[in-house]
């Protein structure tokens, strides 16, 4: 799971972008619909999975764990779970690539399992703090070696049967959430999350559906998660939506380069989620919301975007965990608007992928746009809809958005823009240039 060369990628656009396009299936949703099947006593199959390297970390983890797993010819994955507390101890330490949605999930999932496993990751995730999940697994009775500073390689040895804890996240992070909440499943009792601030509740969603007992309830401390442990799951059907986080990098490309007209079908709409299409409405942005319906227990709609001219604005801090991982997609918006768009209370970009934050600043400013970096944060003067300069090759840090988010900069730019390793776009999105091309892009070099 480790690119041992850089891809470059240089695309173009000659003329405004067209056409009807799909998105992978959400990154968020394929995870837990591989890991809550993989405890469900019997067979469950997954329509729309991601099959991206991230993804298929976690597939290839549940599987050394002894859930049976495999992709059917018309694409469906079927998947034959232990049940609840029947995960095995893997025989090799479980490869996480670069993901750590797959590594903070898991990290829970071993955690009260009688089991011990070491993680490991790429260049990326070896950096990204775990320390956020070790506190609370370990005060529910893990045990875990790490590398210095609370990061990968680590080891985990589960504790069964766990202690349940009340926990209030000192973060706003879902996979801090999902962690503790899927340990919980084979935990006695009642185990509790606080969240003082909501982050995307696919877990919980999806945790119910599979038919355990959980209730959110509203407190003047946040939302109050109760899971009720020793849980059965039930195998499921699953249909997972498309990306929003995929489908970002089109709804900025239309709305920058003029004359754009792109129709982005299938768009997962889950509140949670939908930060940036409401910081891109405030920008002026024309997105409409065509045949709104539910997939797989979440709203859907097609999504028609048109270039439109784009105006900065101050962006809502509270849109931030409803955005997260869009934050580079809307600099790149940011950067065609008129005036100086300013972002912040977006701390948790510094420990993504890559930073987020000095990343993206570094990137833009090479293609000639003006950027102010905060700790939290970053402000962008935009080109009022004027191609920016470009001609710069960008450093992605085997960070995928920064790679995407950056090829759709180079569409309206005077010179080509370059990706210096394009490679990390096959973790989330492995259809991205073909899509790029069909909306018509034309990849040169
Ligand atoms: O729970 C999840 O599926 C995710 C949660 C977010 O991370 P944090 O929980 O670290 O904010 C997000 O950035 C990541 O891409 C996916
Ligand atoms: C932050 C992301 O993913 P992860 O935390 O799973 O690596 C992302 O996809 O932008």
């Amino acid at each position: 799971m480790s690119h041992a060369s850089s891809q470059p990628l240089t695309l173009v656009a000659a003329g405004p972008l067209t056409g009807r396009v799909t998105v992978p299936g959400d990154k968020s949703i394929s995870h837990r619909s591989l890991m809550l099947s993989a405890l469900a006593v019997g067979e469950s199959r997954v329509e729309g999975l991601l099959e991206g390297e991230d993804v298929l970390a976690t597939a290839a983890a549940m599987r050394a764990m002894g859930a049976d797993i495999a992709r059917g010819e018309d694409g469906a994955w079927t998947i034959h779970g232990v049940g609840v507390g029947g995960l095995l101890q893997p025989a090799n330490a479980l490869d996480m690539g670069n993901s750590g949605t797959s590594t903070r999930l898991l990290m829970g999932l071993v955690a009260s399992h009688p089991i011990t496993a070491t993680f490991v990751g790429d260049a990326s995730l070896s950096k990204r703090p775990m320390g956020r999940v070790i506190e609370p697994l370990m005060s529910m009775g893990a045990d875990v070696n790490a590398s210095p500073g609370g990061r990968l390689p680590l080891m985990l040895r589960g504790l069964c049967p766990a202690v349940p804890i009340t926990y209030t996240l000192p973060v706003a992070s879902a996979q801090v959430k999902s962690a503790i909440l899927l340990a919980g499943l084979n935990t006695p009792g009642i185990t509790r999350v606080i969240e003082p601030i909501a982050t995307r509740d696919h877990s919980e969603r999806m945790l119910a559906g599979f038919g355990a007992t959980l209730t959110v309830e509203p407190s003047p401390e946040g939302r109050v998660i109760s899971l009720h442990g020793e849980a059965e799951l039930r195998p499921q059907q699953i249909v997972v939506p498309g990306d929003p986080s995929s489908a970002a990098f089109w709804l900025v490309a239309a709305s920058i380069v003029p004359g754009s007209d792109v129709t982005v079908e299938n768009v997962g709409l889950n509140p949670t989620r939908t930060g940036l299409i409401a910081a891109l409405r405030l920008m002026g942005a024309d997105i409409e919301e065509l045949d709104a319906r539910t997939v797989g227990g979440e709203p859907v709609a097609d999504l028609r975007v048109r270039h439109a001219p784009l105006s900065a604005i101050e962006v809502p801090p509270e849109l931030a965990p409803s955005m997260i991982d869009e934050y580079p997609a809307l600099f790149v918006a940011a950067a065609f608007a008129q005036g100086r768009t300013v972002a912040r209370g977006a701390h948790e970009l510094r420990v993504k992928e890559s930073d987020r934050i000095a990343a993206m600043k570094a990137a833009l400013e090479a293609c000639g746009v003006v950027c102010e970096e905060y700790e939290d944060g970053l402000a962008v003067q935009g080109s009022g809809g004027e191609p920016i300069a470009g001609g710069a090759t960008i450093e992605t840090h085997l960070d995928h958005r920064i790679a995407m988010s950056m090829a759709v900069a180079g569409l309206h730019a005077r010179k080509a823009v370059t990706i210096g390793d394009a490679s990390p776009i096959a973790t989330s999105y492995p259809g991205f240039v073909g899509v790029a091309i069909s909306l018509g892009a034309e990849v040169v070099g």
